[in-house]
């Protein structure tokens, strides 16, 4: 018995971050019948509807996707959406809304919908594809307790759900979850360059950063100690490691990570006054 059990799940959007919640739900046993999913392009609704999914041409009956629904996942760019949701606002009846947009804040998006006080902030990220994501939830102290249960249940299919009590928090979930999958494929991109650099093929420092990157992080999640202290039990005293992390030290890459994390959280921030 789950609180999901024959909810009838709506996805405004159908691009890459309801794709992969998407993947979640239903490896949690979600039925395809009871998700719909909304968008403007006959492409990516035939997506969905290869996998058994209900679909509405937003361009053409925006309301028909949330009518029906217990929980509404807002699933657009936070650029476009005001616009999206003004079109349905009217018809909405006590369902969950939970967004996953950046930066757009719980006063924002009920106000985008006329006031509406069911609304989650949730923010996501891309590996809730196959179940490891890693997802910040917010809302206002008012929303009940059973909402607050059906918006845990319905990340958690994704991977590990957590909530923050202070709102501006979400900025820097964001840093930290939401956008950092980027910053690792790009730690992965560099270790895979720097390999073939060093002489090996492709395929072969492909396959050795992607398996050490994995390992290394299922060792941080596994180990009682500390990525300091794994990180330390690997540099032998003059060794290969220590010179590896010295000329990382060097050029400071800690603080480097430290001010792209920050600009991730200012410009979350500003996507919020943009937006409004
Ligand atoms: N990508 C990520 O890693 C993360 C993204 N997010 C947030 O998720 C949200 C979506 O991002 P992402 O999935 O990457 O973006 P995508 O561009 O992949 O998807 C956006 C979707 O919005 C749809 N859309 C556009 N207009 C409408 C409309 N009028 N009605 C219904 N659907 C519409 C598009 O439809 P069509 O396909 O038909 O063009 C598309 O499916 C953003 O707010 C982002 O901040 C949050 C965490 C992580
Ligand atoms: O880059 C973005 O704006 C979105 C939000 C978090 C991840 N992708």
């Amino acid at each position: 018995m789950s609180v999901l059990d024959n909810k009838k799940i709506s996805f405004i959007g159908g691009g890459n971050m309801a794709q992969a919640l998407i993947s979640g739900l239903m490896a949690r046993g979600v039925k395809p019948e009871l998700i719909t999913v909304s968008a403007p392009s006959a492409e990516t609704r035939q997506q969905f509807e290869d996998q058994k999914m209900n679909t509405v041409d937003a361009s053409v009956d925006p309301k028909a996707a949330i009518i029906d629904a217990d929980v509404i996942v807002l699933a657009v760019k936070p650029q476009v959406m005001n616009k999206v949701v003004s079109a349905f606002a009217d018809a909405l009846d006590n369902q969950l809304v939970i967004s996953v947009a950046a930066g757009l804040s719980t006063d924002d998006l009920s106000s985008m919908l006329g006031g509406y006080p069911n609304v989650v902030r949730a923010m996501p990220n891309t590996p809730s594809k196959i179940q490891m994501g890693a997802t910040g939830l917010y809302a206002s102290a008012d929303l009940d307790e059973a909402q607050k249960q059906l918006a845990t249940a319905v990340m958690e299919a994704s991977g590990l759900a957590m909530w923050v009590d202070d709102e501006t928090h979400m900025h820097a979930v964001t840093a930290v979850s939401g956008s950092a999958p980027a910053y690792v494929f790009y730690f992965i991109e560099s270790m895979i360059d720097g390999a073939v650099a060093l002489g090996l093929d492709k395929e072969q420092a492909s396959a050795l950063a992607m398996q050490t990157v994995l390992g290394a992080a299922k060792m941080t999640i596994e180990s009682d100690d500390s990525p300091s202290e794994l990180r330390r039990k690997v540099m032998s005293p003059n060794g290969t490691t220590q010179a590896a992390i010295e000329s990382m030290q060097s050029n400071e890459i800690g603080r480097q990570i430290g001010e792209a994390m920050q600009a991730c959280y200012d410009r979350s921030q500003a996507l919020s006054t943009e937006n409004k």
